[in-house]
C-alpha cells in the first residue's frame, strides 16, 4: 500500500477510471506507463476475459482487465511485472503487483474445485461464488519464511539453480500445513543446507506477488552443524564475510533488505529502510 493507493471491490458495471490491461505477456505499457483511461482502453475493442475493480489511484477508480491474447495497440507493448519490480517506480509496481495476483486468482478459480461448475465474481467482494456448493474462493495468499543466518561477521547466501548467474540470496521456503513460521524456518533450513539455527528474530514481512507469496523475514544464529546442500534446490551455499559479498538479489526484495539491515547494523551504518 502507499498513500496514493487504496484496494477496493469496485463495480465493472460503472463507467469510467483507469485499467491496468493484462495478458500472458504481462501489462500493457504505451509512453505513459501503465495506466490507461477505461472507457477509451474499452472501445479499442479488446477481446476482454475477465475484469475486476480492484481499487483507488489518487481517488482515481481503477480496474483490472485481462485479455485473452496479447493483442497489440499502436503504440503500446507489454512487459513482466519482474520488470516493473526491478526499474518501476514504487507505486506503478505495488498496483500491479496486486493486478496479477487478482488475475491469477481470477484466471485459476473459474470452475469449483468441489463440483467442476462455473463460478461468478461476488459483487462488493473479493471472491468467487459456486451456487449448487455455497462455495467461495478467495485470493490464494501462500506464507512463505525467509531468514538471513549469521555467524559473527560472516553470513550464510545461497544460489538456487532458477537464480540469476552469479548471485546469492538467504535461504526461504513455503510454509507447510500444521507449521509454525519458526517450526517452517527451522525445517526449510534444516532441508536446504543442514544448519541448525537459534536466536530466530521476526524483522519484518513483504508481499511477494511471483506469484502470491507472503514473506515473512527473519533473522537468526548460527546454532551448529556443516553446510550440507540439498540436491536440486541449492546448487551453492556458503558464508560469506560481510566485506567481501557476492552479486545480491535485487534491491526491492526483502532478502536484499535482510542482508543490508545486517550489514548496516554491524558496520554502524544507516539502517535501510524494508520495500513493500
Ligand atoms: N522477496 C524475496 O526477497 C524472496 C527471496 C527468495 C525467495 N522468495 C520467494 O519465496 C518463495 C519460497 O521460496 P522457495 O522457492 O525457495 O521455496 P521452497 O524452498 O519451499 O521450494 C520451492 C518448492 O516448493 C513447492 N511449492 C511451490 N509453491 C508452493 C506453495 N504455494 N506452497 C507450498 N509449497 C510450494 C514446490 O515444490 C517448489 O518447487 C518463492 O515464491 C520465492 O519467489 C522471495
Ligand atoms: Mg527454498
Ligand atoms: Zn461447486
Amino acid at each position: 500500500m502507499s498513500a496514493r493507493w487504496t484496494t477496493a471491490v469496485l463495480d465493472t458495471n460503472v463507467g469510467g477510471g483507469l485499467a491496468v490491461v493484462r495478458s500472458a505477456e504481462g501489462f500493457m505499457v504505451d509512453a505513459n506507463g501503465a495506466l490507461f483511461p477505461r472507457d477509451w482502453f474499452k472501445r479499442q475493442e479488446p477481446d476482454i476475459r475477465f475484469e475486476h475493480g480492484i481499487g483507488h489511484y489518487d481517488g482515481q477508480p481503477v480496474y483490472l482487465i485481462e485479455l485473452h491474447g496479447a493483442q497489440a495497440l499502436p503504440g503500446c507493448s507489454w512487459r513482466g511485472l519482474r520488470q516493473f519490480m526491478l526499474e518501476g517506480d514504487a507505486d506503478t509496481y505495488t498496483i500491479l503487483g496486486y493486478a496479477a495476483q487478482i488475475a491469477t486468482w481470477a484466471r485459476e478459480h473459474r470452475f469449483c474445485g468441489a463440483c467442476g461448475q462455473p463460478m461468478r465474481q461476488v459483487p462488493r467482494e473479493r471472491a468467487m461464488h459456486c451456487e449448487p456448493c455455497d462455495l467461495r474462493s478467495y485470493p490464494r495468499i501462500s506464507p512463505s519464511m525467509i531468514v538471513l543466518i549469521t555467524r559473527g561477521d560472516e553470513i550464510l547466501l545461497a544460489r538456487s539453480p532458477r537464480f540469476v548467474t552469479g548471485v546469492y540470496s538467504t535461504l526461504a521456503g513455503f510454509a507447510e500445513p500444521g507449521e509454525s513460521a519458526e517450526d517452517c524456518l527451522v525445517r526449510e533450513v534444516r532441508e536446504e543446507v543442514a544448519l541448525e539455527v537459534r536466536n530466530i528474530q521476526y524483522v519484518g514481512s513483504q508481499c511477494w506477488p511471483f506469484p502470491h507469496s507472503m514473506m515473512l523475514g527473519f533473522h537468526a544464529e548460527y546454532a551448529g552443524g556443516e553446510i550440507v546442500m540439498q540436491p536440486d534446490e541449492i546448487e551453492d551455499a556458503q558464508w560469506f564475510r560481510v566485506d567481501a559479498l557476492p552479486p545480491l538479489p535485487a534491491g526491492r526484495s526483502i532478502a536484499r533488505y535482510l542482508i543490508d539491515l545486517y550489514v548496516a547494523r554491524y558496520s554502524g551504518l544507516a539502517e535501510p529502510v524494508l520495500p513493500r
